[in-house]
Parts: structure tokens; C-alpha cells; sequence
């Protein structure tokens, strides 16, 4: 098999490569044809088998509930679904494989027709991944022969499903933590696998974070990478002696000092001596300080030390500052400390004291603003309880809760049949949530006086747009007494097309990761703010047209059967 990479470094197969070769393959190569339920080429073969096919279907992927407890989701995972579909063609070793799983009744004809399948022949309209989305609303609408798109169901749903889970809940932690604070991904040790870590920094990042410790996926997407260190790395010093090299050049080259350890122990000495510090430290500790200086001398303008191996306020602290200072002596100016224990909204403002004080006794303009990182198991709660009681962080590094999606497993998206040969199909179910919307649709986004969005309405395909300034009733789905007649000051169509295999259709971009980490922030922006706090939020409302309203429920009665009571 002849494998070389792509302009991401992404290793493709390039007998997949049917369309025109312009979109890369998937990003991970594990996402093939045959990343599928077995069930997708059963009835692959039973439509096959009737003749049925290549008949033309039209299939929604929408979810059904907010994640979170909140009232909003960002869609995300567009592209890597338009890549999967662009570069769709099974292998001759995966027919061989699927001729060996299926039952040996299966037609060799069957596995013919599965050789020569691609998706050439499939539409996929889709809202722009980064968007905001809500519940029932078709985030893609996927139309082909019918076999074709049903192998298409377990793919695209597994391509969106966590991929917008984690970028709302990343937009979740940007939310609480303020639009000032710098948010940095650190999960990749507790992600789901090396799918689920490369997944979680490109998604966090579009949701809002603005640089992760991950450096597959900052070479991969381009992401800002950070990190400071770990803990391991300041208790492997014993103690100053062992530090060897211990000269600096200053920051414009113009001096050398011989001996940086000397003059940081001078600082920390005066630092005790310092009246208005006295009684926070004494001695500190001394493999901690070798910790510090060995950093420094590494990267003296990038110096970023983690203070809470053996005590922040009496140790780690000092110990920073004096190392710190004696950089500012040479022109650098030291970026800051990270707390990953203890009370982060009590240390961190001690520390700010603590840096304050030096700004003032030494006449050290911007040391009070030294930066401030806070890690440690932080998440959306965690983050409000900060902002409660007050805090001092300028950074979270957030690994474990956003990466893993702790607070909810799995976004519900599905993928259900709307339309078949240009008929209509719904799929009934005791639970009203569980209905499905029929029909081919089109979904609109109306926005009010004030700018917000007012609400999203789905029609049928052929009816007329809603337009700017026209009064038009926007019906709940499946409840009678749920309606409202809106004027909108604008309308926005939600779906674009973003595969066709019509020469004529014009088919959209698919924007770069930092366009819709763009759009993802502009429609954040742009909500009504009762949709977004946390307690209680408002539901952002989902209608249908009176047609389609009309119509649902009409096909509604003609597929439930009529008990009979005796
Ligand atoms: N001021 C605060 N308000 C609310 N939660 C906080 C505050 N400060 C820290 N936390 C959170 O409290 C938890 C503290 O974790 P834990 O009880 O494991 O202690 P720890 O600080 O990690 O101590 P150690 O490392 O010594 O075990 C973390 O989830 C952290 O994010
Ligand atoms: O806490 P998270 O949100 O997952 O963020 C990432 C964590 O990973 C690192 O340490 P690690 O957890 O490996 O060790 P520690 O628990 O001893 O800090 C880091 O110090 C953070 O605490
Ligand atoms: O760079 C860091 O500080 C970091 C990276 C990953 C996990 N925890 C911390
Ligand atoms: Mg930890």
C-alpha cells in the first residue's frame, strides 16, 4: 500500500482518492469506510438485494438535547466529515475482508458494487462548523443513494458527536472564566486515547482556549503551544551546588554575569531582610531555589516556575521572586508562577501581594502584574467558585474535566431518515423528543430589533424563505398551543452546501480551524445572555413553519395505527 502524507504531516491512502484530489483525507487514518456499525452493510446488502439502493435518500443529523444542563452546543467536526466523504472508496483488502464477515449467502455481486461506490453522488449541506446550534435542527443534511448514505451514519456521527461535546464545553470554561484570562489545554495524559487527546486540543481551541500543551496537534492544526513544568523537575535538584554553568548574558548582550546563583541568593537574602515580609518566610527550600535557577539559565525569557512542590507562601514564592529579580537585573522580565494545589483563590492572592510588595520596595515597574497560573482538577465549577470569592490567576491550565467531558459523557446526536424517492418519512416514538422533524428542510436563524437571535425555523424545501421585515408564525414542533408570529429584522440561512457531486452547485469552503474558533466566539457573542448563564438558562426556541407544522402532523396520524379498544 502506497502511503505518503498530506500537507498536514497526515498519512492518506491514496487509492482512496477518487474526487478531486483537493480535500486531504481524515486526519486520523483509523476514520476508513470500514469505521462503521456492522448493521450499515447488512442493510447495505438487503437494499442491494431489493433493488432499492440507489434510491434517493435524504437523512437529518441533528441532537436532541443541550449538553450540560445548558441551553446552547457548538457544531463542530464538519470537516473531518467532508474529508471522510471526499476521499470515500473501499479498498480491494477491505472488500476481501467484508466478503469474509458477511454471511457466506451474500452475493458476489453485492461486493462488487460496494468496490465501485464513492460518494459522487451524495449532497451534504451543513451549518458552518463554529456555529451555534440547537436542538432538532438539522446540523447536516445528507442526500444520496440510500445504501450509500447509511454507511455514512456511524462515521459522521462518531466525527461530530465528541468533537462538539468538547467544544462547548471548552466555550463552556471560556464563558465562566472571562474573555481576559488566558485558557491553556493541558489534557492530553487524560484523554480517551491519542484520537480523543489530538481531538481535544483542535476542538478546545476552537471553543475558545487559546493554546494547548499537545505538540501533535499544534503542529497538526497549527494551534499556539504553552507549558511551564512539573513537579518532577524541581524536586530532581538536591541543591544549588549542583548547578554548574552559572553564568548569564544579560538580555542586549551587553554584559555576563558570571555567577547567577550568587546573585539570586543575594535577592533572597534581601527579600528576608525585607521588614514588611517578615514572618511569611524564613529558610527556603534549597533544592526548590536549584529548581529555579536551573530554569531561568535554560530559558531566562521564558522563566515560568511552579511553586507548590513544598510551600507556596514560605518556599516556592520567595524562591521565585528572587530568581526573578535577579533576571530583572539582566533585562529579562520573568513570565510568571503556576499554583496546582492548595486554595488557588487564597494563594493567589497572597501572591499577588507578595508581588506587589516587591514592585514597591525595589522599584520594579510591572512586577505586581507578574503572570499567575492556577491547575489542579479546575472545570466549570471550580472556575465560578474563583470568580465568587475573588482570585488573582491570569491562566488556567484545564486537563482532565474538559478533555474527558467529565460533566457529561456523550452528546445524543443521531442521524434519521426524512425523505425517501421525494417522500416524507417520521419516525414515531412514545417519547415526543424521540419524533423525528420529516421531510427535506430548509432552517433559517431570525434575529430581532436587538440584534439577538429571536429563534430558529425549520420549512420544507420548496416553501418560501422567511423574509426581513415579513410577519410569519413560528410554530413549536409537536406543541399545539406553542407558537408566536415573529418580524424579523434579519434572516440568516443555516445551511450551506458543502458536497456535491453537481458540477453546477456551488460548494463552500471549508474555512481553517482559526476561522471558526472566529465564528465560534462571534456567535457566543451574539446571544441573548438569559440563553447563557449557568442556572436555569432560557431554551432558545426551535420552530417549524405552519406548512411544515401541518404537514408533520398530518403524517404523523397517517403512520401511528388506531388502537382499538374492547
Ligand atoms: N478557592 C477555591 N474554591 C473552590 N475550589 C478550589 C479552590 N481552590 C482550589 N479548588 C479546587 O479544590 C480541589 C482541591 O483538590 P484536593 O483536595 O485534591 O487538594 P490539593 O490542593 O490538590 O492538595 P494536594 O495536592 O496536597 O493533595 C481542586 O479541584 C481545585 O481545583
Ligand atoms: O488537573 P488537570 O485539570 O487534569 O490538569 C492537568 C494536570 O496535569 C498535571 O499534573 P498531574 O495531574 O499529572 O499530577 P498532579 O495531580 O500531581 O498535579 C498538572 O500539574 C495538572 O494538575
Ligand atoms: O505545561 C504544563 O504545565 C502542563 C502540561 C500538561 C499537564 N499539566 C501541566
Ligand atoms: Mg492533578
Amino acid at each position: 500500500m502506497d502511503v505518503k502524507p498530506d500537507v498536514n504531516g497526515v498519512v492518506n491512502d491514496e487509492n482512496r482518492n477518487h474526487q478531486p484530489a483537493t480535500i486531504a483525507g481524515p486526519t486520523n487514518p483509523m476514520v476508513t469506510p470500514l469505521l462503521t456499525d456492522l448493521y450499515q452493510f447488512t442493510m447495505a446488502y438487503a437494499y442491494w438485494k431489493a433493488g432499492k439502493n440507489n434510491e434517493r435518500a435524504v437523512f437529518d443529523l441533528y441532537f436532541r438535547k443541550n449538553p450540560f444542563g445548558g441551553e446552547y452546543t457548538v457544531f463542530a467536526g464538519l470537516e473531518e466529515c467532508i474529508r471522510f466523504i471526499a476521499n470515500f472508496k473501499f479498498l480491494k483488502e477491505e472488500i476481501t475482508f467484508l466478503r469474509e464477515t458477511l454471511p457466506p449467502t451474500c452475493e458476489d455481486g453485492f461486493f462488487d458494487y460496494l468496490q465501485g461506490i464513492d460518494c459522487s453522488d451524495v449532497e451534504v449541506y451543513a451549518i458552518p462548523e463554529g456555529s451555534v446550534v440547537f436542538p432538532k435542527v438539522p446540523l447536516m443534511r445528507v442526500e444520496g443513494p440510500v445504501a450509500v448514505v447509511q454507511l455514512l451514519e456511524t462515521p459522521f456521527v462518531n466525527l461530530i458527536n465528541y468533537a462538539s461535546l468538547v467544544t462547548t464545553n471548552a466555550a463552556r470554561h471560556r464563558f465562566v472564566a472571562g474573555k481576559s484570562k488566558l485558557l491553556l489545554e493541558f489534557g492530553l495524559r487524560r484523554a480517551q486515547g491519542p484520537d480523543g487527546g489530538i481531538s481535544a486540543s483542535r476542538y478546545c481551541y476552537m471553543g475558545g482556549f487559546d493554546a494547548t500543551s499537545n505538540c501533535a496537534a499544534g503542529k497538526i492544526f497549527g494551534i499556539p503551544i504553552r507549558g511551564t513544568h512539573s513537579h518532577a523537575f524541581v524536586s530532581s535538584f538536591m541543591g544549588p551546588d549542583e548547578i554548574i554553568e552559572k553564568s548569564l548574558i544579560s538580555h542586549d548582550g551587553s554584559q555576563t554575569c558570571e555567577d547567577f546563583t550568587s546573585v539570586v541568593q543575594t535577592w533572597l537574602s534581601k527579600l528576608k531582610r525585607l521588614g514588611i515580609l517578615k514572618g511569611i518566610f524564613g529558610e527556603t527550600n534549597q533544592s526548590e531555589l536549584a529548581a529555579f535557577i536551573s530554569y531561568a539559565l535554560a530559558f531566562p525569557d521564558n522563566f515560568l516556575a511552579l511553586v507548590d512542590t513544598y510551600d507556596v507562601m514560605r518556599s516556592g514564592i520567595p524562591n521565585f521572586c528572587a530568581v526573578a529579580l535577579a533576571l530583572n537585573d539582566l533585562g529579562y522580565k520573568a513570565r510568571g508562577i503556576r499554583l496546582d494545589s492548595g486554595d488557588l483563590a487564597y494563594l493567589s492572592c497572597e501572591t499577588r501581594k507578595f508581588f506587589q510588595t516587591i514592585e514597591n520596595e525595589f522599584g520594579v515597574p510591572g512586577f505586581g502584574k507578574t503572570g499567575i497560573t492556577a491547575s489542579n482538577d479546575l472545570n466549570e465549577e471550580t472556575l465560578d467558585a474563583l470568580n465568587k470569592q475573588g482570585h488573582e490567576v491570569d491562566a488556567f491550565g484545564i486537563g482532565t474535566y474538559l478533555v474527558t467531558c467529565y460533566a457529561q459523557a456523550a452528546l445524543g446526536c443521531v442521524f434519521k431518515l426524512v425523505e425517501i424517492n421525494n417522500q416524507p418519512r417520521i419516525k414515531l416514538s412514545e417519547d415526543v423528543v424521540k419524533v423525528s422533524i420529516p421531510c427535506k428542510k430548509r432552517s433559517f436563524r431570525l434575529y430581532g430589533k436587538e440584534g439577538y437571535p429571536l429563534l430558529d425555523i425549520m420549512s420544507g424545501e420548496d416553501e418560501p424563505p422567511p423574509k426581513a421585515g415579513e410577519r410569519i408564525l413560528c410554530r413549536h414542533p409537536f406543541q399545539e398551543s406553542k407558537r408566536a408570529f415573529v418580524v424579523p429584522q434579519r434572516v440568516e440561512e443555516l445551511m450551506k452546501c458543502y458536497w456535491t457531486g453537481n458540477p453546477d452547485k456551488e460548494r463552500a469552503e471549508l474555512p481553517t480551524l482559526k476561522e471558526n474558533r472566529e465564528r465560534c466566539a462571534q456567535h457566543l457573542d451574539q446571544m441573548r445572555p438569559d440563553h447563557m448563564r449557568k442556572l436555569n438558562p432560557t431554551p432558545y426556541k426551535v420552530s417549524v413553519t405552519a406548512k411544515l407544522y401541518d404537514f408533520i402532523h398530518f403524517l404523523w396520524l397517517n403512520e401511528a395505527p388506531v388502537g382499538e379498544l374492547q
